[in-house]
């Protein structure tokens, strides 16, 4: 069981996931934990005002005082006796002060810093299960096997940390049984043998591979929301939870920029063959979301959409004549050479760079701000859901400008303007979900003569 920050955010909530974990005694439950509540954003500011030139002292740096309030308040409203942190809050200082005095902050440190938090939150929440009469026993992941690629920030977990941790967990519940509560998001480098994380998001990660290395039964990740919902609440406050979904169509939501979950974690819950359930610690009635190799698609049509925004699309056009043989592949070379994802370009620089090495060949166009929406459902009736999706979009006045569709996959995504982005999802939203007549579309979308781009094709 996963409990993401929002669930361990403060005393209270600590004590109702407590609460939670105690209806699953029997079922012998292994906890991971994220940091609370804001805790891994506030620990990188702070690591970033301590670099800056305006701070001196770590006393002066509000995000610390922040952390270390909030620590202290809760191990004081647990009851708990503060020698369960003192010793991280320390560490933590001296750290700070370090980065303050060389005013530099690498990689490597970076993950040092952030892994106080996920540190901290399970040392708290064991100490609060052994109070409470529920026998824990707190882990490090990257004392206790989590294995890593040395890619500070971003590590992959490597093979090897499927036997070490399973061999570690089950060994000391033999000897001694105790509720196992370890560090989500940390890992060990394997050459470097120091602290890694896993990415934003990364505790989900690390228990879908200790659901994968303890072959569980169900893999449960708890967060604040009833499960992977039909889009962002945060552009649709009336997105309702998908009920179930394949392991095929969480990794392409995870791929197209969903921020419920990790990118990677259902790699090992696929391969373990085992399902994942996604539930709300605010609501734990709610069934959730279940996620598994397969399901009954008969009547599936639209199950989720997702966008991601600020997307740079790149125009590019044959100087030569149009169709010359060898073209595309030239194309994909240049990418290939810069060792750039085609759909992943990070920064603005490795942009520079391809675009440099197109025009060598192509007219090349960089059309921005635009946003990737994907609509991910069942594409044997692709038909029926790019129907519904124009009719909307005309009633809106939105005009795609790239559409592409895999021939087995299990997503549809378009290219529009960044600014018609959310609109378009939110009259997406009514249109499958809520059953709403198209006429009402147009109040809810954007105005219209909004939209005056004409549909451009890329390649
Ligand atoms: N399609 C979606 N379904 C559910 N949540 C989503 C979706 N898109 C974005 N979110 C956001 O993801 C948040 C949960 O992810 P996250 O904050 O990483 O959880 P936790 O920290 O509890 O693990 C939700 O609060 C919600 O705002
Ligand atoms: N604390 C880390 C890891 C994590 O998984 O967090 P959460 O479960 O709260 O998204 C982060 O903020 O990225």
């Amino acid at each position: 069981m996963k409990f993401g920050g929002s669930s361990v955010a403060n005393a209270e909530r600590i004590k109702k996931i407590a609460g939670l974990i105690l209806g699953f005694k029997e079922e012998r439950p292994v906890i991971v934990l994220s940091a609370m509540g804001k805790t891994t954003n506030n620990l990188l500011q702070a690591g970033e005002k301590a670099v800056s030139c305006k701070v001196s002292r770590v006393s002066e740096i509000d995000e610390f005082s922040i952390v270390k309030d909030l620590h202290l308040k809760t191990v004081d409203e647990l009851g708990l006796d503060r020698s369960v942190i003192s010793g991280h809050i320390e560490k933590l200082e001296k750290l700070l002060d370090a980065i303050s005095s060389f005013k530099e902050m690498t990689l490597r440190t970076r993950d040092h810093l952030v892994s106080f938090g996920e540190c901290m939150s399970t040392r708290i929440f064991a100490a609060y299960l052994n109070k409470i009469g529920a026998k824990a026993r707190q882990y490090d992941a990257f004392e206790i096997g989590f294995r890593t690629t040395d890619d500070f920030t971003n590590a992959d977990i490597l093979e090897a940390t499927y036997p070490a941790v399973a061999k570690r967990l089950h060994g000391d519940w033999i000897t001694d049984p105790a509720i196992p509560v370890v560090t989500g998001f940390l890992g060990k480098g394997w050459k470097s043998c120091a602290v890694t994380t896993l990415g934003r998001g990364g505790s989900d990660l690390t228990a879908t591979t200790i659901g994968k290395a303890l072959r569980v039964r169900e893999i449960q990740v708890w967060k604040d929301v009833d499960g992977v919902l039909t889009c962002d609440p945060n552009i649709y406050e009336n997105a309702l939870p998908v009920p179930h979904l394949t392991f095929d169509e969480a990794s392409e939501l995870m791929y197209f920029g969903i921020k419920v979950l990790h990118p990677q974690s259902m790699r090992p819950a696929r391969e373990g063959d085992i399902p994942v359930r996604v539930k709300n610690s605010y609501n734990p009635r709610a069934p959730g979301t279940l996620i598994t190799q397969s399901r009954d698609m008969s009547k599936a049509v639209l199950t989720s959409i997702v966008s991601k925004r600020n997307v740079t699309m790149l125009d590019i056009e044959s100087t030569r004549m149009l169709g010359q043989f060898g073209f595309l592949a030239k194309v994909f070379s240049i990418f290939e050479e810069l060792g750039i994802s085609v759909d992943v370009v990070a920064t603005s620089e490795e942009l520079d760079h391809v675009v440099e090495e197109l025009e060598k060949i192509a007219v090349v166009t960089l059309l921005q701000p635009r946003s990737i929406i994907s609509l991910i459902g069942n594409v044997q009736r692709s038909s029926l859901i790019l129907e519904k999706v124009f009719h909307v979009l005309r009633t809106i006045g939105v005009n795609v400008q790239m559409i592409s569709q895999g021939a087995s996959k299990v997503n549809i995504s378009m290219i529009v303007n960044d600014s018609e982005a959310e609109p378009c999802v939110r009259a997406l939203q009514d249109a499958f979900f809520e059953g709403r007549d198209l006429t009402e579309l147009k109040s809810n979308g954007v105005s219209e003569n909004g939209s005056t781009t004409s549909p451009v094709f890329a390649l």
